[in-house]
């Protein structure tokens, strides 16, 4: 009887709550309509009028467009909360804000401050709160309602557990199939990660957590939350988000949008520096010295050394007349040129025009011209003469920052020059052939290079007294060809200008870009970057506020960080404070006692971690002879089940040299085959991992290997365990 009674009760909530989810879905499609009529209205004006209507036409196009396309990605879970307030109110909570069209609020943003205790309040402390309410919803249906009765008395007689809020919802998320793409956890956020959502935006935020802890997740709701309370400040400069690889931005590029925010810039490193391409992995000891914050200084020697002063004053005739090029003037246009405090390939046109001046007073005194005229038309002569232009650019030659980069690492006497500080064996280990592809290390360097060197001459339109790009090439050819200080006949060079030029490849277009500072920083994966690396992002927000979010057990890149005070503290001094998420919402508890138990015997700094869930089987562990088609039969035995059910998604996780033994085995491209440092940050239901031993080579690799699964974990080997390691 009792039980029936609770089936009507739950029966009539569901009815009751549905009523109020279909109001809201209409209130949603009323307002796309009016956003639909209002963008047709404007596009059939067409392109009429003056350029001021268009462009105001445009701009509320835009808005338009926007607005639609905020409330199509809203759609899925619109409503997923309510809550009921002592004083007898209550509001639903959702993923927008909506009201009705007397501005009457239907339904409160989650990131609202009222909407906070959705998330925050607990029976120890309800606040206004005495009840909670989760709504599952599927499409618009909803299909189920869980109460968090957060009124103390009742929750005593009922005995229920307050550990994690909406258990039920909870739960239901966390064993949904993988589907390759992050979801949002916007109806399910947990006390601990609501707190780091909703931290004030000053300062630096680091966020250390094990696998599955919710990093990404907390990192990607904070810049949404941000976004919604900071919106004038950071829509103007932008919120920038930074992730490990393409792969991991395109797992979570879903994310920020299904939370109705279209305005974060999610890019790698590389990324920041357009132009640049990085094709090739380096060995551990060079980027490792790439990494140092040394490294700003080697690169400003290495700008600073394109600025040369010749070994011997240099004779050139214009006209009939004889010019020289004195190296005592040199010395001094530099010193004055400097002294302007503007970046090298700038700073260049005044070096060129003191020296021009000076050329030009040595003919003025020649001829003993006196008119303003006559000296005006020697000093065109002199800036058009050929060899005063090449003799110029020797002494101060502009360069890009890939190219410098290029020389610096490939020729011997340029970095014994730069590096100097550096002992000779890491040295060699920098040089490498010119024409090698960029790494990841390099980009820092090339950033640095880039602040360092500024625009190009005809970055934003040539000016008359700059070099052409020939010209530039050819005087670079030249000093790779003689080497530091070469001076070589303008007889010989005007030779070499006949034989053909190169252009120079300047990623200009984009130099805006590069130079970009934004309201606030979110580094996802933040222990792999290196000093180097931060140097770069702390320019790109000068206001040092940021989100960083990483885990130090995971540290694979060898110039990463192993303890956050030590990166944290040069940074940013003071200014930023370290919080902990302690729960795992990926992993079930069997693999993360033995990744923990792995982590602990290598030694790895790992934090404190529960698992939100137990699962039966989560671990297995097989050895056998042909460890490749064993783990290819696993996989595929995995990938069948899911397929005959309700979906999930199944991946290899194997050292380098297996996977194209592996990819043959699987014969099909729906199993993904990862090496360890690719999987970071992804997950799947089952992570199949192969040959443990050899992945532990870097133990955070395996550990970042080991903690994947959402489901099961298969480890599969030849070779035995690590240490450690127990399934
Ligand atoms: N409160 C939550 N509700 C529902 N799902 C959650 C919650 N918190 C985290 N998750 C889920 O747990 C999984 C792991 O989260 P996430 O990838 O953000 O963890 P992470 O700490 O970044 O992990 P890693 O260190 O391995 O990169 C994701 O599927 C995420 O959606």
């Amino acid at each position: 009887m009792a039980n029936e009674r609770g089936l009507t009760a739950e029966r009539s909530g569901l009815a009751a709550e549905q009523e109020v989810v279909d109001g809201l879905y209409t209130r949603l499609d009323e307002l796309r309509g009016e956003a639909d009529d209002r963008l047709g209205a404007i596009r059939k004006e067409g392109p009429s009028g003056s350029p001021q209507n268009r462009s105001e036409r445009d701009a509320f196009a835009t808005l338009y467009e926007d607005r639609i396309a905020q409330l199509d990605a809203v759609e899925d879970r619109l409503c997923f909360g309510r809550l009921d307030l002592r004083d007898g109110d209550r509001f639903y909570v959702g993923r927008i804000g909506l009201s009705d069209a007397e501005h009457v609020p239907l339904l409160t943003d989650w990131r609202a401050p009222a909407a906070r205790a959705f998330y925050s309040a607990t029976a120890a402390n309800p606040g206004p709160v005495v009840n909670r309410r989760h709504l599952t919803t599927q499409g618009r249906r909803v299909t189920a309602v869980e109460d968090d009765v957060l009124d103390v008395d009742a929750l005593r007689e009922m005995g229920a557990d307050e550990a994690l809020a909406g258990e039920g919802a909870l739960l239901a998320a966390l064993g949904a199939r993988r589907t390759g793409r992050m979801g949002d956890i916007v109806a399910t956020i947990q006390a601990e990660q609501d707190a780091v959502i909703r931290a004030p935006m000053t300062g630096a935020l680091v966020v250390q957590g094990g696998p599955g802890s919710g990093k990404t997740a907390v990192a990607l709701h904070r810049a949404a939350y941000l976004l919604y309370h900071h919106r004038e400040q950071l829509e103007s400069r932008g919120v920038l988000l930074i992730g490990p690889s393409r792969t991991f931005l395109r797992y979570i590029d879903h994310v920020l949008p299904s939370l109705g925010e279209t305005g974060a810039v999610s890019t790698t490193l590389a990324g920041l520096v357009p132009g640049v391409d990085v094709t090739a992995v380096e060995p551990d000891g060079s980027a490792e010295i790439k990494g140092r914050t040394l490294m700003s200084d080697v690169i400003k020697a290495a700008v600073r050394e394109r600025q040369r002063v010749p070994r011997a004053d240099k004779e050139i005739r214009i006209d009939g007349r004889t010019v020289v090029i004195k190296r005592s003037d040199v010395k001094d246009a530099q010193g004055r040129a400097r002294r302007e405090g503007r970046p090298h390939n700038e700073a260049r046109a005044s070096f060129a025009k003191d020296m021009i001046g000076r050329l030009t007073k040595q003919l003025v005194e020649q001829l003993e011209v006196y008119s303003d005229e006559d000296r005006i038309e020697l000093e065109r002569d002199v800036r058009d003469d050929r060899n005063v232009r090449i003799a110029i650019n020797l002494c101060w030659l502009p360069i890009t920052p890939q190219q410098l980069l290029r020389d610096l690492f490939s020729k011997p006497h340029l970095l014994d020059h730069a590096a100097r500080m550096l002992p000779e064996h890491e040295r060699d280990l920098l040089l490498r052939p010119s024409a090698a592809p960029f790494t990841e290390a390099d980009v820092p360097l090339l950033d640095e290079a880039a602040e360092l060197l500024g625009e190009m001459p005809g970055g934003r339109g040539r000016r008359p007294d700059e070099p052409s790009d020939e010209e530039i090439q050819y005087a670079k050819d030249v000093l790779d060809t003689f080497g530091d200080g070469g001076m070589v006949t303008a007889e010989a060079l005007a030779a070499r200008m006949k034989g053909g030029t190169a252009r120079l490849s300047v990623a200009e277009r984009a130099r805006s870009d590069r130079t970009w500072t934004y309201g606030h920083v979110v580094v996802d994966e933040a222990q792999e970057l290196s000093p180097m690396a931060w140097r770069m992002l702390m320019r790109r927000c000068p206001t040092r506020s940021f989100t960083i979010v990483g885990d130090v057990a995971q540290t694979t890149s060898v110039a990463g960080t192993r303890w956050w005070p030590e990166t944290m503290d040069p940074l940013f001094q003071t200014g930023w404070e370290l919080r902990e998420l302690t729960i795992s919402y990926r992993i079930p508890a069997a693999v993360a006692d033995a990744a923990q138990t792995y982590a602990r015997a290598a030694r790895l700094p790992v934090s404190e971690l529960r698992a939100a869930r137990e699962l039966d089987d989560a671990t297995a562990s097989t050895r056998h002879r042909d460890p490749i088609a064993t783990a290819a039969g696993i996989a595929h035995r995995h990938a069948d089940a899911f397929a005959g059910g309700d979906g999930g998604l199944v991946a290899v996780i194997a050292p380098p040299r297996l996977h194209g033994a592996l990819r043959k085995a699987l014969g099909t491209p729906a199993i993904d085959v990862y090496t360890a440092r690719e999987s970071k940050g992804l997950e799947f239901d089952v992570a199949v991992v192969v040959e443990p031993a050899e992945i532990a080579e870097r133990p955070g690799d395996l550990y970042v290997a080991l903690t994947r699964p959402t489901r099961r974990l298969e480890v599969v080997h030849a070779e035995p365990l690590p240490q450690g390691l127990a399934l």
